[in-house]
């Protein structure tokens, strides 16, 4: 093992274990998350790492093993690809949650077991804008058929991901039988036997080349009316429709896909700090004191400042993933008992988060890839790798922007709903002091007060203070005559602003409150650190916010940089320790510059050399190309 990696082990504060059981949810999680990894995956005589061929092993040892909870699903598969993307992703986490969540009793059983499938809803022109997919759906009572239609070029399925030529069940999201409703219809072809169908891959793409992202353009195909996923919607065999509870129902599978996007956030960026992190341990460059030996490039402050707020991140993120999908748990299991309330929250939380999170870790992988200069730009490190793959998560599922407006919309209707004197509960219920002008700003004091809760305070109402902002930016444009849409168009910036520090404010909330349930006392002093260090990083970066809300004043703005050097030291002997908590398995992680051993060199002359460029002495291209040219001269 690498001599300062094993000096940065020595003298740990806090049980690492213990904090491993907390990220996993238990110590019970920790072991079948282990077992599932060491017995079932990397000891399995059949597991042949990460090839494609394993990728038929895969599936059927999941169903060998019983291995149907979705985290234990997403436990085996990252043991098995690693941090790459397997082509099947798409069928497991929207095309099975889909079938899960959408078919009637009778659909399940005949559909769930037995098919592997994609999620067609994006067309060439419509991705985000749902109510202007054109694909259409016409009943045909004489025959008991749909009849699936693409119109126009514009309306070519585009981009569903795992088309496999073979396997042609999808999920279809098409033009409604009714003017404001959408529908899924599970295709049930499977090529080529059907005519009027004309498919393809989409091209090269910036990455994800695991999953084949495929078109589909239908030509009058017939499908039977049963195709129709009639658990909320059905239409009758005399072609009567009966609505669903809410249109919005149709959208549930984006909602959980959301809600997982964010604990994945906080995983890549986790695998990411880990990399960076055990790198600038080992890495020795330049000189603090002249004369004296190199240091390990984790001693520079800038060093310091560019990943220890990115830790504390992950472990936010990683906290609030597990918040967001249990109250996904939660509001899901009372919209399959028909109580829709809280359906407006959890989309407008999902939403924000899934957008929040992504931002952030999709800018703070490329951070750690120059952390580690031009070994971080080599493959070896696997930090490009894990930036391509992640990076569209900014992109689907709901880009970005649209998915800080639509909570920036629940948060308009929330405040709208305070200036009317309803009382608010839940996420929100922070606004209800705006109304009542208790959120008037404390009066500083001098000191910046670092405890934890007054952060919390802090940062409500900075998001409180966005949140009247945009409501009044909307007031003012209605107030030059402009209509509500275009007020709201022209005042989606401060939209977004106001979407971003709610959700900023909801994340530090949850980080607080899950730093409060610790027992341990060292693990609760280490993960209190970052905490702090998570909210006086964002106070760095977002100053003016503060001093806007009125809760930060211009001579307390150095201390706010003060506290964060005093934090990015507290947390250095503890920073090689915080990432092993992570426990993230070498072989998942497949990084030269992430290895536990912290070996790096070694490992990176060998990985160089099994290239297949290397593999003689003299590359072939030589003697076929350039000798025969100098033979010439
Ligand atoms: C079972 C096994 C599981 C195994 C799991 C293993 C774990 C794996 C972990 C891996 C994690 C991550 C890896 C991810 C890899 C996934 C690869 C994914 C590949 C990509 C796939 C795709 O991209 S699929 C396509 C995605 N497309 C979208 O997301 C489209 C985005 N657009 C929309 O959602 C809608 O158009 C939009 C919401 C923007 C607008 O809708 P619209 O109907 O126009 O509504 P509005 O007019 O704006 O608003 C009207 C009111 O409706 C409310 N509302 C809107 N949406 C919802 C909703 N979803 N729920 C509830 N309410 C909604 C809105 O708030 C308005 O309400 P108001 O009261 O009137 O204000
Ligand atoms: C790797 C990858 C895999 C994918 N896999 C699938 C799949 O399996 N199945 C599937 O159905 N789809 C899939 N998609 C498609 C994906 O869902 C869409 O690309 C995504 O929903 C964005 O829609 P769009 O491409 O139409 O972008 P657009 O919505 O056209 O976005 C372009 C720009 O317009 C802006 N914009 C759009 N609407 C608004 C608005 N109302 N207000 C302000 N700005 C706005 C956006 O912010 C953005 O800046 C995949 C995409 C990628 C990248």
């Amino acid at each position: 093992m690498n001599p300062d990696i094993l000096r940065e082990r020595q003298n740990a504060t806090f049980d690492i274990e213990k904090l491993t059981n907390i990220l996993d949810g238990g110590a019970e999680r920790t072991n079948r998350r282990r077992e599932i990894r060491e017995v079932l995956v990397l000891n399995d005589p059949d597991f042949d790492y990460g090839t494609p061929t394993s990728l038929p092993t895969m599936i059927l040892k999941l169903r060998e093993y019983g291995i149907s909870d979705p985290v234990e699903i997403n436990w085996y598969k990252s043991m098995y690809w690693g941090t790459g993307r397997e082509a099947l992703g798409l069928h497991y986490v929207m095309f099975l949650p889909t079938l899960y969540t959408q078919c009637d009793s009778e659909q399940f059983n005949k559909w769930v077991p037995l098919i592997i499938g994609t999620y067609a809803q994006t067309e060439m022109g419509h991705g985000t804008h749902l109510r202007g997919l054109e694909t259409t759906a016409t009943f045909d009572p004489a025959t008991q058929e749909f009849v699936m239609h693409s119109p126009t070029v514009t309306s070519i399925k585009w981009w569903p991901g795992g088309r496999n030529p073979l396997f042609l069940p999808l999920i279809f999201l098409s033009i409604p039988l009714s003017a404001s409703l959408f529908d899924l219809f599970l295709s049930g072809f499977a090529l080529p036997t059907c005519s009027g169908i004309v498919i393809g891959d989409i091209g090269p793409k910036f990455g994800f080349d695991a999953v084949d992202n495929g078109y589909l353009k239908l030509e009058h195909v017939r499908i039977p009316r049963e195709n129709m996923l009639m658990k909320y919607a059905q239409v009758k065999p005399d072609g009567s429709y009966v609505k669903p509870l809410s249109s919005k129902l149709t959208y549930g599978t984006m909602v959980f896909i959301r809600s997982l996007i964010v604990g994945n956030a906080g995983i890549v960026l986790s695998q990411c700090c880990t990399i960076a992190i055990r790198y600038s341990a080992v890495r020795h460059q330049s000189e603090i004191r002249a004369g004296e030996a190199e240091p390990q490039i984790l001693d520079y402050q800038t060093q310091q400042h560019k990943l220890f707020p990115l830790l504390a991140t992950a472990y936010a993120f990683l906290f609030a993933g597990q918040y967001m999908i249990d109250t996904y748990n939660r509001i899901s299991g009372d919209i399959n008992q028909g109580d829709l309330s809280e359906m407006p929250e959890l989309h407008a939380l999902s939403a924000g988060l899934k957008a929040f999170t992504t931002w952030t870790a999709n800018t703070g992988i490329e951070v750690c890839r120059m952390s580690c200069g031009g070994h971080g730009y080599s493959r070896s490190s696997a930090l490009p790798d894990i930036y391509v793959e992640f990076t569209p998560s900014c992109t689907y599922e709901g880009e970005n922007t649209v998915m800080m407006l639509q909570t920036a919309r629940f948060l308009m209707k929330s405040y709208r709903q305070v200036q009317a004197g309803q009382q608010l509960s839940g996420a929100v219920s922070y606004l209800n002091k705006v109304h009542h002008r208790v959120m008037a700003p404390q009066a500083v004091s001098s000191q910046l007060d670092l405890n934890l809760n007054t952060l919390v305070d802090l940062y409500e109402i900075r998001a409180a203070m966005l949140v009247e902002l945009a409501a009044q930016s909307i007031q003012q444009e209605s107030a030059r005559g402009k209509c509500q849409e275009d007020s709201w168009n022209n005042s989606t910036i401060d939209l977004v602003r106001a979407s971003d520090a709610h959700c900023h404010y909801m994340v530090l909330k949850m980080f607080r409150d899950k730093v409060d349930q610790i027992e341990d006392p060292g693990v609760h002093s280490v993960m209190s650190t970052l905490a702090h260090l998570y909210a006086i990083h964002g106070m760095g970066n977002f100053t003016g916010d503060f001093l806007q809300a009125g809760v930060l004043t211009g001579a307390q703005v150095p201390s706010v940089s003060k506290c964060l050097k005093g934090l990015l030291a507290e947390v250095r002997p503890s920073a090689v320790l915080l990432v092993d908590a992570f426990d993230h398995h070498d072989k998942m992680l497949n990084s030269v510059l992430g290895r536990h051993d912290g070996n790096v060199y070694e490992a990176m002359f060998e990985w160089a050399r099994s290239s297949p460029l290397n593999r003689t002495e003299v590359h072939e291209s030589f003697h076929k190309h350039l000798k025969p040219l100098q033979a010439k001269l």
